[in-house]
């Protein structure tokens, strides 16, 4: 059963996000989405999704190839729009906000597949976010990207050219500017994908540190032992649909999701 759209029960949450109300009390989201369809002509890629973030919960979220993980973070973050359904930010209908306005909001988002602006350095890739998304006079933007770069073990790069980066460091780019824009939420997109099991590890303790700064998150992501390490709640997605949600041991080791995701070499 999929968590409701109007609360969600911080019992369901780990110890660290009981800021976000009393165990088992019931509080309102900071971020949920109801009854999502996304239709790309006769190919229906969402179908029906509700899902809830509790404010500073650490949300993952699971699914074989193509089940519509990505296709849901973008109607989250506002870079598509669903076909049916609504998405709630704070209280407020969002569903008709544009990305830029939702980022201004308190919503920021990392792609799967690193943006930056290859011929600006670290420090100017976090500062456009700063000012633009953030919306910081110049003077605080300043301060406030290279506090972000800090924040994401970028200080020592700030000066390179972000098309020199190694892949964690654009990575952890991806992350900066996404934290440049003062987020609320954090939305990620396979993050890990691609690094070592060392600077896996590197990230993890950023993003754990990122969630006990109190920013909630939803995060997608193929390299589940690193998932797990993070999370307070797992969905599994499949065909468009939740197939499973809840504490995450106990998503992974359900019958259906290993038939779904895992396969049978588990
Ligand atoms: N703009 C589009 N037009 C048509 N089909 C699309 C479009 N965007 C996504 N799709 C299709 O929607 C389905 C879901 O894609 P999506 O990227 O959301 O899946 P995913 O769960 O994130 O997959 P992965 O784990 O491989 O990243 C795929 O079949 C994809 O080809």
């Amino acid at each position: 059963m999929s968590p409701s759209a109007e609360s969600v029960t911080a019992g369901s949450v780990a110890a660290e996000t009981e800021k976000a109300g009393p165990v088992g009390r019931a509080v309102p989201p900071v971020l949920s989405a109801r009854g999502i369809h996304r239709r790309f002509g006769s190919l229906v890629v969402l179908e029906g999704v509700d899902i809830a973030l509790a404010p500073g919960e650490a949300l993952g979220i699971v699914g074989p190839n193509g089940a519509g993980k990505t296709t849901l973070l973008d109607i989250l973050s506002g870079a598509q729009a669903p076909s049916e359904g609504s998405v709630t930010f704070q209280g407020q209908d969002v569903t008709r906000w544009k990305v830029d306005r939702r980022c201004r909001g308190g919503i920021g988002r990392s792609h799967q597949v690193p943006r930056p602006f290859t011929g600006m350095t670290a420090y100017e890739n976090v500062l456009v976010a700063s000012v633009q998304g953030a919306s910081h006079p110049r003077r605080a933007a300043q301060q406030h990207a290279l506090d972000v770069l800090e924040r994401c073990g970028l200080l020592g790069q700030a000066n390179r050219p972000a098309a020199a980066l190694t892949l964690l460091e654009r990575k952890r780019l991806e992350m900066a500017r996404a934290l440049a824009t003062d987020p609320q939420v954090l939305l990620l997109d396979e993050i890990a994908g691609g690094l070592t099991d060392a600077e896996t590890d590197e990230l993890i303790a950023t993003i754990g540190q990122l969630r006990a700064d109190g920013i909630a998150i939803i995060w997608i992501e193929h390299v589940l032992h690193a998932l797990l390490r993070v999370i307070d709640r797992l969905v599994c997605l499949a065909q468009g649909r939740v197939l499973a949600e809840g504490e995450p041991a106990a998503v992974m080791s359900d019958p259906r999701v290993v038939e779904a995701y895992l396969g049978s070499a588990v």
